[in-house]
């Protein structure tokens, strides 16, 4: 059996990532290998009424940095480390790097908390009960704010995060900036300005150097693929 493959997909809202997802499913679904198609905060029916919670009830940074690892573990523990487990490649919309994105650099909450969260969320579910559980892969969309904000204006009312300012927004890409720099290896940069065929592209090869995906990877997607079929 293939091992399994854990590969998050994290940038800014509105920076492609669910349009880029379900493709990527199809692409390896076509290669036969068993898809695990996720999102966070959500994925399981206890994570999903917790990010129910998050995109609209007012609430502050600690409470939202309890509740977004709360809806990881359960994630982690009823579908991650399953599907890990039995070899599925996982595709995560968002991770941990969006917590320290956002609740960290964006809402200016203390990292070391969070890094003492995740090491406490993210622990003591895998076969091997040390593992602290991360992503083999982060797919990074980077895109500036400004353009990101103009694309979703034309795309979807916007929830608690969508609706905070670019300045916001600018923190929070630079957030996710120094993450990457934090893990180079984990991370791969996918230039989000560029047309979207040039972004799947990008994105295929990134999986196909790694001998994750083979040559010749699906089509291009349509501009319309919602990230709501998550
Ligand atoms: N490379 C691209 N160029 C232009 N528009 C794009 C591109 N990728 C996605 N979009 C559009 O931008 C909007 C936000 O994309 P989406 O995939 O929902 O972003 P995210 O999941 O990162 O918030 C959608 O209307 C989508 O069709
Ligand atoms: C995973 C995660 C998401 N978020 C925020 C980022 C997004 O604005 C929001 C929901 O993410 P997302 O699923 O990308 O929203 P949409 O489906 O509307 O594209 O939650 C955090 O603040 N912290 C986190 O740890």
């Amino acid at each position: 059996m293939a091992p399994g493959l854990f590969i998050t997909f994290e940038g800014i809202d509105g920076a492609g990532k669910s349009s880029h997802i379900a493709p990527l499913a199809a692409a390896w679904r076509a290669q036969g290998r068993c898809v695990t198609l996720t999102r966070e905060p959500g994925g399981t029916p206890l994570a999903e009424k917790l990010r129910a919670l998050l995109l609209h009830d007012d609430m502050d940074a600690l409470t939202e940095a309890l509740l977004v690892f709360a809806a990881r573990r359960d994630h982690l523990r009823c579908v991650i480390e399953p599907a890990l487990a039995r070899g599925d490649v996982v595709l995560c919309d968002r991770f941990t790097d969006a917590t320290f994105a956002y609740q960290g650099a964006g809402r200016g909450f203390d990292t070391q908390v969070l890094s003492y969260l995740e090491r406490i969320a993210q622990t003591g579910l895998a076969l091997e009960p040390d593992l602290m559980r991360n992503p083999d892969l982060t797919l990074w969309f980077d895109l500036a704010p400004d353009v990101a904000a103009a694309r979703l204006a034309d795309a979807r009312s916007p929830d608690r995060f969508e609706a905070l300012d670019t300045a916001f927004f600018h923190r929070v890409a630079q957030g996710y900036a120094a993450r990457a720099a934090s893990a180079p290896q984990r991370f791969a940069r996918i230039d989000a300005a560029q047309p979207q065929a040039q972004v799947w592209q990008q994105l295929t090869a990134v999986l196909v150097q790694r001998g994750w995906l083979a040559d010749g990877a699906g089509v291009v997607p349509a501009m319309s693929v919602p990230g709501a079929t998550l």
